[in-house]
């Protein structure tokens, strides 16, 4: 793990020699009479010419530069004197500048590219940037932006960020893996850009998705920007756009088959443990089939997890906690209904399940509550079509022999407390749909309150847009959505007058970057289900007074950060429990003697935090 970057350059760059000898363009004198003399001096020539170099590069190096927030004497002594406006500016200054450059912009793409351009040169100051203004700019870099972005990448794209491997680098991906300029990366998000949000196979486009997930890691849980490595694995694309696209910059042909595919990503398996046995890894928007295959296949060799079906399940399982106990429906009662069946949908149903065992509920009580559907209706045991490995575990036998084709039918057969959106369809919760699940909680008491999750991303996938929500439960719902919605006035002449109403973002953001990040300081070998369920209930735990007074279920967005932390720290616990913390013991013991607000401590001395010393 790297500490924040001291504010001294010195370690990088030597500063410039005390200038006894002068070097000109044509002619250097060097006093030839004394041995000793000369070494000094050519020492100091090569020294001053590194300085000279050092000053050019790191006016090029977005890691180094620091922009308008170099000191007079950093600027002094590292021969910057020149090559900046006069002025020095604290980062806070220069965010704000760009802030009002953002806000002038008129799409939300152009946004993002000005976003992007500050990452390519002053890595700080974009992190200063998203930090201090996540609720603003994290829908630019992340969902939904990062959506449009993913379609046009090859469209938009300046500059490299990510390490490319295709199906053609099979047999030389360790070599490949040597390449990457910075040292010992902690984190790797990769994808192979089967299933991009609900946009379906962007093929290349989708390395957009790793390098904004990979920002979060740095803005939501303080992993440093160069300890970050994004990777696509480039396996071709059905995508016909991208094919027929001249300036498509992937591999020009239909995906290899399954099989080459899996070889390819046992490859980067095996090459990325032997260079950086300490990296976790995060499978990202790979399509169904393969992104459980992989989990089952690597989960128990490498330091991995999936996020589709890992980290969604912990966040929704999050959220949940808190919105049963808002919906005067009490655990027990509860029934929901799934509107997709895939790594998402099955993967948050699990985690579910987990959770009322943990209850006390027997496995099969737990899965009975689960009704899952599909675009060909309520998964049952007994559909004459052949159902997807992953989808058996949830197929329902109680049918009597009906089947149920849409959603309508199923809650009036189930009478649902819940309904969860995983379907990558766009108004698929229509109003017949929401007034039904809602007619279905209040059989029980009108006090009761539907839960509503229309978890789909980007928002031109989102089941049901926040205002429908609101309009079609008369405001009695409780609702988390993938992309962000804005907060919603309404009167519904109850006598209340006009009331806010606040939605949740049920994003895996919330748990990803902790999770990550506490399996990084464990040093734990393994993420395990338990790290995995830590995390959630770390996280429904974090939702503050004030925001349970306004009805959240999860902390706001801009305490993603704080909320990171209590994640990371229940999940380093969560990897000593299981006894994957790679840690020595004594350290364990002296935490588990000084509690948590030590390890809390231990945890933010090594997260980064751009900062200059005139902040
Ligand atoms: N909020 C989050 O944190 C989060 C996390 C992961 C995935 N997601 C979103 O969930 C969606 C699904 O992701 P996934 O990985 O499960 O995809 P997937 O392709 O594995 O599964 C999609 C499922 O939806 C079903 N489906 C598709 N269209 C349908 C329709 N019209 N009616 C009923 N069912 C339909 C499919 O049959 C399949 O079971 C995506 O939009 C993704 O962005 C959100
Ligand atoms: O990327 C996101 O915003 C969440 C999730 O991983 C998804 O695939 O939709
Ligand atoms: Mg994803």
């Amino acid at each position: 793990m790297h500490c924040p970057r001291p504010l001294s350059l010195t370690q990088e760059y030597p500063p410039a020699p005390a200038l006894s000898l002068k070097a000109t363009s044509d002619s250097i004198a060097i006093p030839l009479d004394n041995d000793a003399l000369q070494q000094e001096a050519v020492k100091e020539i090569l020294e001053q010419g590194l300085a000279l170099f050092n000053a050019q590069h790191m006016m090029r190096a977005p890691f180094l530069n620091r922009g308008l927030s170099h000191t007079d004497e950093e600027r002094t002594t590292k021969n910057l004197t020149g090559l900046l406006p006069h002025v020095t500016e604290s980062l806070k200054t220069q965010a704000s500048r760009s802030m009002a450059m953002i806000e002038s912009r008129q799409t939300d793409i152009d946004r993002y590219l000005y976003l992007s351009s500050i990452k390519s040169y002053n890595v700080d100051l974009f992190y200063r940037l998203l930090m201090d203004n996540v609720r603003q700019l994290m829908p630019l870099v992340y969902t939904p932006t990062i959506g449009d972005v993913c379609l046009q990448y090859s469209a938009l794209y300046t500059r490299p960020e990510a390490l490319h491997i295709s199906i053609n680098h099979r047999g030389s991906i360790k070599e490949i893996l040597q390449n990457w300029p910075h040292e010992n990366p902690e984190i790797c998000v990769v994808t192979d850009g089967s299933r991009i949000l609900g946009l379906g196979d962007l093929g290349f486009n989708g390395v957009g998705i790793a390098v904004g997930k990979l920002a979060l890691y740095t803005a939501a849980a303080g992993i440093n920007p160069q300890k970050t490595l994004p990777v696509i694995l480039d396996t071709g694309t059905s995508n016909e756009k991208n094919l027929n696209d001249p300036h498509y910059l992937g591999l020009r042909q239909q995906r290899v088959s399954p099989i080459e595919q899996q070889a390819l990503a046992d490859e980067f398996m095996q090459a990325a443990h032997e260079t950086w046995p300490n990296m976790v890894i995060q499978f990202e928007d790979f399509e169904n089939t393969k992104a459980f295959g992989y989990l089952d296949r690597y989960r128990d060799q490498y330091t991995c997890f999936n996020d589709d079906i890992q980290g969604t399940g912990s966040v929704v399982l999050g959220g949940y906690i808190g919105a049963v106990d808002r919906s005067g429906v009490p655990l027990e009662e509860q029934r929901l209904v799934f509107m997709g069946a895939g790594s998402a949908g099955v993967g948050v149903a699990k985690q579910l399940v987990e959770y009322y065992v943990r209850q006390g509920l027997s496995e099969d009580e737990a899965r009975n509550k689960f009704w899952l559907v599909d675009t060909k209706g309520l998964v049952t045991a007994d559909r004459p079509d052949k159902l997807a490995e992953h989808k058996k575990y949830f197929a329902r036998t109680d049918n009597a022999g009906q089947q149920f084709k849409t959603l309508e039918e199923v809650i009036k057969y189930v009478k649902p407390s819940a309904l969860v959106g995983l379907a990558a369809t766009y108004g698929i919760f229509d109003e017949p749909v929401v007034r039904a699940l809602t007619a279905s909680v209040k059989l029980g008491g009108q006090d009761r309150r539907p839960i509503l999750f229309p978890l789909s991303n980007p928002l031109t996938k989102a089941e049901c847009t926040f205002e429908e929500a609101v309009k079609w439960t008369d405001g009695s719902v409780i609702f988390a959505s993938g992309s962000p919605f804005a907060e919603e006035q309404a009167d519904f002449g109850d006598g209340q007058g006009s009331v806010t109403y606040y939605p949740n973002q049920g994003n895996n953001v919330y748990v990803f970057p902790g999770l990550g990040l506490g399996t990084i300081l464990s040093k734990a070998s393994r993420v395990t289900d338990d790290m995995v369920y830590t995390a959630a209930v770390a996280l429904a735990d974090s939702v503050n007074k004030e925001e349970r007074e306004i009805g959240l279920i999860y902390p706001r967005i801009d305490r993603v950060r704080e909320t990171s932390i209590v994640i990371a720290r229940e999940v380093m616990k969560s990897a000593r429990r299981g006894g994957v913390s790679k840690l020595e013991d004594s350290q364990w013991k002296s935490w588990d003697q000084q509690g948590d607000s030590v390890l809390d401590a231990y945890i933010k001395d090594r997260v980064y935090d751009p900062l200059c010393s005139l902040c």
